[in-house]
């Protein structure tokens, strides 16, 4: 259903991915780890037609990211970086100007109260906290009721208790049947919510199994830093 095999991208001379390798089962939730400029953002980048593969294949619910992005756009919610939102926008129009993309849209106020933006609904997007930005971020990703979301660092910046909330609203969602990739620093995130994880390192895999065996019988962070400390 996902599938990526030997994907290979660079930026000019720059190789930001040298050949990366894995599939996502329907209903899971992959993630991704690994350190600064390995790749991870290229890699899903170039699975939701963000960009351009230099080679490899690649399969995103059976479309091709390179020539059926429109398509993949109507059934992945990729969560975008704040800045791409006009700053004048209530949070609440935001999400209802993003679920008027799609046939069958989640309720944004549900998601609002979802995200504990409810007492933000009517702020403006340019006014709002850094942490505040990125649940609506993850609002934006989820409101087009995606069967795939794409969340890179789902919960950068938040306090720990958004953590916690938007931690149960994924596992809600993944119990309605969605299939989440997640790109994140945070391991306690990644043994929380992930089925498998992937460990990428100067643009490879360097390990691929469910977190509770990568870390066999240590801490996963441990296991992490041994993974990508060469
Ligand atoms: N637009 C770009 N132009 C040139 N080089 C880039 C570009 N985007 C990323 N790179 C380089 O490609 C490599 C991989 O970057 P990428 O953003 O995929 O890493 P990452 O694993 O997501 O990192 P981070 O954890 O810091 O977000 C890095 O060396 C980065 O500097």
């Amino acid at each position: 259903m996902i599938a990526i095999e030997h994907l290979h991208k660079r930026y000019g001379d720059v190789v930001a991915v040298e050949d990366v390798s894995f599939t996502v089962e329907p209903n899971e939730i992959f993630g991704i780890i690994g350190t600064n400029g390995a790749g991870k953002t290229t890699t899903v980048e170039c699975l939701t037609g963000v960009r351009t593969a230099d080679g490899g294949r690649l399969v995103m619910l059976g479309l091709d990211p390179a020539t059926q992005r429109d398509e993949i756009r109507r059934r992945v919610g990729v969560q975008l970086q704040s800045s791409h939102l006009p700053d004048r926008l209530s949070v609440r129009e935001a999400l209802q100007l993003y679920a008027s993309f799609y046939e069958d849209p989640r309720d944004p106020d549900e998601l609002i109260e979802l995200l504990g933006l409810q007492h933000r609904a009517g702020a403006r997007y340019g006014k709002l906290s850094g942490g505040e930005k990125q649940r609506v971020s993850v609002g934006l990703a989820l409101v087009g009721r995606p069967q795939v979301a794409v969340l890179d660092e789902l919960t950068t910046g938040l306090d720990p208790h958004a953590r916690r909330e938007v931690w149960t609203l994924i596992e809600r969602l993944k119990l309605e049947g969605l299939t989440v990739i997640l790109v994140s620093h945070f391991m306690d995130e990644v043994e929380r919510l992930c089925d498998r994880v992937a460990v990428i390192h100067k643009g490879r895999v360097v390990a691929l199994d469910t977190p509770s065996r990568l870390a066999a019988h240590g801490r996963l962070e441990d296991a992490f830093l041994e993974l990508t400390t060469v």
